[in-house]
């Protein structure tokens, strides 16, 4: 169990968080300027508080001198020692389970190495590895992957979600990716303007229409939970069961029997008061309306109810009116297979 409380007035911003998470993942999600770097530096004690706590099992870290409080940081950059090896620079502030941190991120054959010869995914997992060997009572990722492409994410997200699913410290996780954050949290808190407007269950917050626009239209989307059936290797689509459904997706994405999250943004998710027929699209669910928020703009937010997975569909306000959506109505939510993209489907559900 997280308590953190962060009062801190920088010129003309300020800094008022407070929120209290259970063991896990923590996400920290907010658009630029929100104040997640301020955030996560108060919490590490980088930058000195104008009053606050920051609590872990108890024990408030903000009492005791910084080098005492076992907090691992991984920032941006990964901001590793050039002059020193890899193996050097993961052993600086101690070897902690040394093997097993290797073994998880994969860095066995790069011990050696000098970090200017290290991609800059490499790069990040050695940052990682060598916060974790301090042995931490909590880990904080500012934006890890933030100065990575697109394929350097992939690979470092495939180790975070292993350190995610295994670890067990608290995790504190900034990112204004939403992709990442459904792969990785438990628990979500949204900050706006330097104030948590949101603190609780990822599954719960993303399936809320009242939370989209907090999250933003563009990054709202619940995430579905399945387990792989198996591939079909003649088209290489690959079926996932869900609790009341399947879906058919593009790739292989495990193997039979392995569990995965899905992130279905709610643009991508289209409503029918019938049942298709005659369609392309190869994944459609029989839901249920379970709420509908009407936004400011044009758009209005459906939660709908599928088994016991939840989905969140965005459509007009025009079309909601034209087809009569009402709370308790059954519907069939469509949704687009290739529209699913790769960063959005997770493994270790
Ligand atoms: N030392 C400072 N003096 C004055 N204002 C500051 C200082 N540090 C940060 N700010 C302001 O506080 C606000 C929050 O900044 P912060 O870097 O915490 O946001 P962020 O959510 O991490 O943004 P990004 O995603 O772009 O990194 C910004 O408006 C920033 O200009």
């Amino acid at each position: 169990m997280i308590d953190v409380a962060v009062t801190k007035r920088l010129g003309d911003f300020t800094l008022d968080a407070a929120f209290t998470a259970p063991a896990g993942v923590t996400a920290i999600f907010g658009r630029s300027g929100s104040g997640k770097s301020s955030l996560i530096n108060g919490i590490a004690g980088l930058l000195p508080l104008d009053a606050g706590h920051v609590r872990v099992g108890g024990t408030d870290l903000t009492r005791l001198p910084v080098h005492k409080r076992r907090i691992g940081y991984v920032f941006q950059d990964a901001r590793l020692f050039p002059h020193m090896s890899v193996l050097q620079n993961l052993t600086y502030g101690g070897s902690h389970d040394r093997g097993a941190v290797i073994d998880m991120l994969g860095l066995d054959d790069l011990l050696d190495r000098r970090p200017a010869s290290l991609s800059g995914g490499e790069r990040s997992r050695v940052a990682i590895g060598r916060a974790l060997m301090m042995r931490p009572q909590l880990l904080l990722m500012d934006e890890p992957l933030a100065a990575l492409d697109a394929p350097r994410k992939a690979e470092v997200l495939h180790y975070l979600e292993r350190l995610c699913s295994t670890a067990r410290i608290p995790i504190i996780y900034v990112s204004h990716a939403m992709s990442e954050v459904a792969r990785l949290a438990t628990t979500l808190v949204l900050l706006d303007a330097g104030r948590v407007t949101r603190a609780g269950p990822l599954d719960d917050i993303l399936s809320d229409p009242a939370a989209v626009p907090l999250i933003g239209v563009r990054e709202a989307g619940a995430v579905l939970t399945g387990t792989v059936r198996g591939l079909n290797t003649a088209d290489g689509l690959t079926e996932v069961a869900l609790s009341a459904g399947r879906l058919i997706l593009p790739g292989r994405l495990g193997s039979p029997g392995a569990r995965i999250r899905l992130r279905i943004p709610a643009q991508d998710v289209i409503l029918s008061t019938a049942k298709p027929a005659g369609l392309s699209a190869l994944n459609v669910l029989r839901c249920q309306i379970a709420a509908i928020e009407i936004g400011q703009g044009p758009g209005v937010a459906v939660s709908l109810v599928s088994g016991t997975d939840r989905l969140l569909a965005r459509i007009t306000r025009r079309s909601a009116a034209l087809m009569g959506l009402a709370v308790g109505q059954e519907v069939h939510a469509i949704l687009k297979a290739t529209a699913m993209a790769p960063q959005d489907i997770g493994g270790s559900a």
